[in-house]
């Protein structure tokens, strides 16, 4: 969901400004019979609906790459050459070190710049209407308190807010840029803003473009080292390599796991076109790539059922040896254990966790999803890390029996292995401070928050997926104990058919 200050009035005038500033764009055009709605009621800020049925393949509207803002639009880059680069023509311009070359930037903190210097043009800015249905508030994490961030409990999600960092980049890289040239961002008409103030809006647009910017360099036909055609996606481009564009009218679609609308980049112009028919009422949906509620939730600030399927856990390393070291290392001293780690972590493939995660399949070319997603599966590199972790034990106490039998036999392996996993998927779960009962259970609660809801929404599709693989560990048990029990039974069958040939 996200905040606009406006009340509902101001709201409505500002899509209607904004769509007739968009119908005026040379070369823009809009499908008739589609509407930009106000869907705040579901929580979607606005969104496109379909108001008759709508054919596969029909161009939905096309907004001219001229009307995009980016560093190739905006008058910025002519304001701050050296910023972004223009006056070397290289990437070779001295480091003042103070923000202001270009070798500190990247797509993101351009962007960012490119942002606040036309939100503070004002009225001078040639996207004003464009900027007024831009969200001002945000439901991301980011910009939650301490109380609203302990709702999501044990998921690994917490760890990758990145406030501090974000904070950093701000004050590093956008403030000394914006102190630095004062008579460009702050025109004589408009306000002065200290640097509290200049950090918000710098946050403000960061998670802006988090949300609705687009990696403007891909092709349509674009491939990806597979070969395998690419989906045009809105992307968080950490290495900032590619340059960000933000895209008015693409960026009113919202999206789900499963959508029906495609965005193409073509040389002169981006266009969304219908991937199936889109019935009247039917709201026009993107696709944001197959997300866990998390991450969705981390860069969207929001969550959905759908998005579900792609839901992870991450298992830390340090649980599963936990769990090991019970069972193959309870009599070896502290000192003799650190030599185990030492020699595991040697290792140059060795991971600090692992990603536990359903199998499923893409949507089809219509954006449609067939089947469930299953658990399936431990990453083998789980599976090959234990293996080194055992080779480390018996490496350092010859006499760690189970060890050495499990390194010996492959069901002794295997079966240590589940074990071990079981009872780390076990701790994992208990690490949270609710269980996925309680979760149900406040999922229908009245006096839970929009914000609490997602979180709780986050950590039970986590638990989810922890029970899902806590059942598949079990049948897998079984099936080696099925597997020895018929074994036992030949073994002690055997002797008596040999007799009866005899
Ligand atoms: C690119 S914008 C889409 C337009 C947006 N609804 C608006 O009013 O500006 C992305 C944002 O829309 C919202 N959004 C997109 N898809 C959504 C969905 N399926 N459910 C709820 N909110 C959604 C989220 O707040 C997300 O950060």
């Amino acid at each position: 969901m996200v905040g606009d200050k406006g009340s509902s009035p101001g709201f409505a005038q500002a899509t209607r400004d904004f769509l007739n500033w968009f119908q005026a764009l040379s070369g823009a055009t809009l499908h008739n019979e589609i509407a930009i709605e106000d869907l705040r009621g579901q929580g979607r800020g606005r969104g496109i609906i379909a108001r008759t049925d709508i054919e596969p393949g029909t161009v939905l509207f096309t907004i001219p790459r001229g009307a995009i803002i980016c560093a190739a639009t905006s008058t910025l880059k002519y304001k701050i050459p050296a910023v972004f680069n223009l006056e070397n023509g290289d990437d070779n311009s001295e480091d003042e070190g103070d923000g202001s070359s270009s070798s500190q930037q990247d797509s993101w903190t351009l962007l960012i710049l490119i942002m606040i210097y036309e939100h503070l043009q004002g009225d001078a800015s040639r996207w004003k209407p464009y900027l007024d249905i831009l969200p001002s508030s945000f439901d991301t994490p980011m910009f939650w308190s301490s109380t609203e961030l302990s709702e999501l409990q044990a998921s690994a999600l917490v760890g990758k807010i990145g406030r501090t960092e974000a904070d950093q980049m701000i004050q590093t890289k956008i403030l000394p840029i914006i102190r630095a040239h004062e008579d460009v961002f702050f025109g004589p008409h408009s306000q002065q803003l200290d640097d509290a103030q200049l950090l918000e809006l710098a946050h403000r647009f960061g998670s802006t473009i988090m949300a609705y910017a687009f990696d403007l360099e891909k092709d349509d036909d674009e491939k990806d080292a597979e070969g395998q055609e690419e989906d045009d996606e809105w992307v968080e481009d950490k290495e900032g390599k590619t340059m960000l564009g933000m895209v008015p009218m693409a960026d009113l679609l919202n999206a789900d796991a499963e959508f029906n609308a495609h965005i193409n980049h073509a040389e002169e112009a981006l266009t969304a076109t219908a991937l199936r028919k889109i019935k009247a009422g039917e709201e026009i949906l993107n696709y944001y790539g197959p997300l866990p509620n998390g991450e969705l939730l981390r860069r969207y600030g929001y969550v959905t059922p759908k998005h579900s399927r792609y839901d992870v856990v991450e298992l830390p390393w340090q649980l599963v040896e936990n769990e090991l070291r019970e069972r193959v290392g309870s009599t070896m001293s502290p000192s003799d254990w650190e030599r185990v780690k030492q020699l595991a972590q040697s290792d140059e493939e060795f991971e600090e966790g692992f990603v536990l995660e359903r199998s499923s399949e893409d949507p089809d070319s219509t954006g449609q999803l067939h089947s469930d997603a299953a658990f399936s599966g431990l990453p083998d590199e789980l599976g090959e890390q234990f293996k080194t972790f055992l080779k480390a034990v018996k490496k350092v106490n010859g006499n760690a029996e189970l060890a050495v039998q499990a390194l010996s036999d492959r069901d002794a392996r295997k079966e240590l292995y589940l074990q071990t996993v079981l009872a780390t998927l076990h701790a994992r779960e208990r690490q949270y401070a609710t269980s996925l009962e309680e979760d149900e259970r406040l999922m229908n609660a009245a006096e839970v928050t929009e914000r609490q809801r997602m979180a709780v929404w986050v950590r039970r599709g986590e638990k989810q997926l922890m029970r899902e693989a806590q059942s598949w560990v079990r049948r897998e048990l079984d099936e080696l104990q099925n597997k020895a029990s018929q074994r036992r039974q030949v073994g002690d069958d055997a002797p008596a058919a040999k007799r009866r040939r005899m």
